[in-house]
């Protein structure tokens, strides 16, 4: 057996996990490859559920990308929940948890019932987002006159989410607005189950270490616990959202949209949207921020193609080729899920020439490939670490290998939901106000650790209406 070849320094018990440093994404999966490597070293951690199969958390790369993307029916696309036994079913599986029923390999990919539910997502979503985006509610999450926080973005990200899903508003009614917040109770409540639970189950070595099965080491578990009992059920509505679309259809099929599911589910995608759009939009926000050129093209663009009688939505996003140009350049750099999600092979492969053994956890590190310029003697990148929106111009970037969604049967089902997010969130920002540096200081674009790739320093910036599109914000 060919295994992936390790870095030195695995130490009994622990093996590599000390070698581990934050961010993972940037430290620990680059232990030097050799040049022209197709596969990062693997590093060994401790065992995981008392098998004697050392795990491989690494990053893959080059060549492995063929095989990453060969039918992922394969073994490598299973991905089967690292951390089931600890994150119970019902709430805060986030983006950790098994695929809902329909997404896992018991119906497979193509499946009446698989495409019927993606059909009903899309829908729900683009429902969520337009009623979300409409005019009368965006004008109260606009960032006041002044400093504008990373906070401020997040809440225009957020709430189309919060409406998709479950018709829940993410802005407080104009009646119960105070000084302090422009969000709901429900979305401050729900925020602030984000900001608690999310950096704990980012943790690496959680997972790896036995003694955690017996420990409940950082109190994670407790806490999930207890904010599962705060959650209570889940919140039904009526209308429209996704939840209602499920509740539906456990009319026709009970035994497969069980309440127990659409809980999860409901959860797994406010987990694994919100914090990953809402950081996409800050890192945009930012990297326009350090390239003020690229935020006046942008500007153009939108004055040309929407002009300034109206604010941006969802349809004009078609006709606004920089602006996706600029979130695909802020994917690559930043991608909310540098390491997607860990998958597991459910049979022994092969990656990169290399033998993968069965179990063995994999992490892609898109992070990485992203910014690879020396695949082969051919750059794939070129001044990979640079926002340069141009490289995705007409098609440019075709064949090159993005995958911010992931890949293959596992990926992220929000893709279409996210970028239309992102698009009017940002489009809006660029449209409505003018941008500055606090101080004149370029924002710090240093990565945090976590999940989604938070900013290691939020962004704080300064904005002012735009005065030709002080009507539009007055008739609001
Ligand atoms: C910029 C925003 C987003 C990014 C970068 C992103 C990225 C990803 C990635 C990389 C994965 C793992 C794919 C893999 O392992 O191959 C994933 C999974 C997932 N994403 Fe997203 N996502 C985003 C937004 C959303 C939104 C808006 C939703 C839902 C409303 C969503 C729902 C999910 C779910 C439920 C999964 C788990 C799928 C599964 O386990 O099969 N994501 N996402």
């Amino acid at each position: 057996m060919r295994l992936p070849p390790s870095p030195p320094g695995a130490i009994p018990f622990l093996a590599h996990l000390h070698l581990i440093k934050k961010p993972f994404h940037a430290h620990a999966v680059r232990p030097r490859p050799a040049p022209r490597a197709r596969l990062h070293p693997a590093l060994r951690l401790p065992r995981r559920r008392g098998r004697d199969i050392p795990g491989v958390r690494q990053g893959v790369l080059h060549g492995a990308r063929r095989d990453l993307r060969q039918p992922l029916a394969a073994p490598l696309a299973e991905a089967r929940d690292l951390r089931r036994r600890r994150v119970r079913h019902r709430q805060l599986r986030a983006a950790l948890a098994r695929p809902p029923p329909h997404r896992r390999g018991a119906a497979p990919l193509g499946t009446p019932r698989r495409r019927h539910v993606g059909r009903h997502l899309r829908r729900g979503a683009r429902h969520g987002a337009a009623a979300a985006l409409r005019d009368d509610d965006r004008g109260r999450r606009r960032p006041r006159a002044g400093r504008a926080e990373a906070q401020a973005v997040r809440g225009l990200a957020q709430h189309p989410l919060m409406e998709a899903i479950a018709e829940t508003k993410a802005v407080r009614p104009e009646s119960d607005a105070d000084d302090d917040t422009d969000m709901s109770p429900e979305a401050q409540e729900f925020k602030q189950v984000i900001d608690e639970v999310f950096p704990y189950v980012s943790s690496v070595w959680w997972d790896y270490l036995p003694v955690q099965r017996w420990f409940d080491v950082f109190g994670v578990r407790n806490k999930i616990l207890a904010e599962r009992r705060r959650m209570g059920d889940g919140v039904y509505s009526e209308k429209k959202s996704l939840i209602a679309v499920l509740l539906t259809l456990q009319k026709l099929e009970p035994e497969v949209y069980t309440d127990t599911m659409i809980t999860a589910f409901g959860s797994n995608l406010f987990g694994a949207g919100t914090e990953t759009t809402s950081t996409t939009v800050e890192w945009a926000m930012s990297l326009l921020l350090n390239n003020p050129g690229t935020l006046e093209k942008a500007r153009a663009e939108i004055d040309a193609a929407v002009g300034r009688s109206r604010l941006i939505n969802a349809g004009d996003l078609p006709r606004l080729g920089y602006l996706r140009c600029i979130i695909a350049e802020t994917l690559r750099l930043y991608p909310a899920a540098p390491l997607l999600l860990p998958h597991e092979s459910s049979a022994d492969c092969k990656v990169g020439g290399y033998d993968v053994p069965r179990s063995t956890a994999l992490l892609v590190n898109v992070y990485v490939i992203h910014r690879d310029c020396s695949w082969r003697s051919t750059a794939l990148w070129e001044e990979p670490g640079r926002f340069v929106p141009e490289r995705f111009k007409g098609g440019k970037a075709e064949g090159l290998f993005v995958a911010p969604f992931g890949m293959g049967r596992r990926k992220c089902p929000g893709e279409a939901l996210a970028l239309q997010t992102v698009g009017v969130a940002l489009g809006s920002l660029i449209q409505c106000f003018h941008w500055s540096r606090v101080d004149g200081v370029d924002v710090d674009m240093s990565e945090g650790s976590g999940l989604s790739m938070p900013k290691a320093v939020p962004l704080e910036a300064l904005c002012r209406t735009r005065e030709a599109m002080y009507d539009v914000l007055q008739k609001l």
